[in-house]
């Protein structure tokens, strides 16, 4: 692997352990003319790096670092004209400043486990101290966006020394909610 690679900017040189009780905090895109600044009013979970195609990331990053917050803490405070939805029938409705291309927030309305939830940058936070990510999710999809498949393995030995398990999917834990949520949709599963 090319020692040029970078994982993401903020987590090549070790992940840094943030605030478990992080209150929420203000997301600002990177335009230095009217940046579009959202309100995240509460927690943030399950923050984790992912590899997929989809996801915003910053220049240079095979990952990006994305978490979820409750869709009632998301508060449009500045400059919300600026905003467009990138792929309107993607299960996560991903909001991007159409001029520097952050994604902002990305609800799930769909009848799904994670329906309620919003996907976050939580890199962009005005606020340093966000929960570290826990591991990385869509390892595989790196190779989607152009990673050799010979790189693959120096990456995910790369990943776990940072403390970041590599999965292909989602961790078993949120697996199995999206498992057990089908499970008692069909009415195989009562609670
Ligand atoms: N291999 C695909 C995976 C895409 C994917 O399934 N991404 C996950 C993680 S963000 C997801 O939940 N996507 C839902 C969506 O994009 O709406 C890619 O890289 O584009
Ligand atoms: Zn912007
Ligand atoms: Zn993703």
């Amino acid at each position: 692997m090319s020692s040029q690679t970078s994982i993401h900017p903020l987590l090549d040189s070790g992940v840094k352990t943030g605030n478990a009780s992080f209150a929420g905090g203000t997301l600002v895109c990177a335009c230095t003319d009217r940046p579009v600044k959202v309100a995240v009013k509460g927690a943030v979970g399950h923050n984790h790096a992912c590899g997929c195609t989809k996801c915003w990331k910053p220049q240079g990053a095979k990952f990006s670092v994305v978490a979820v917050t409750a869709h009632e803490n998301i508060e449009v405070l500045e400059n919300g004209d600026k905003l467009e939805i990138v792929d309107s029938s993607a299960l996560i409705r991903r909001h991007a400043c159409s001029v520097c291309g952050v994604h902002m927030y990305g609800p799930v309305e769909r009848d799904h486990a994670f329906r309620g939830l919003d996907f976050i940058h939580p890199e962009r936070f005005q606020e340093g101290d966000w929960p570290e990510p826990t591991f990385a999710a869509f390892v595989s999809s790196i190779i989607e966006s152009g990673t050799a498949p010979s790189q693959m393995a120096a990456i995910r030995t790369r990943l776990k020394d940072m403390g970041l398990e590599p999965y292909d999917c989602l961790s078993p834990v949120l697996m199995d909610v999206v498992a057990t949520w089908q499970a008692k949709r069909s009415g195989l599963l009562t609670d």
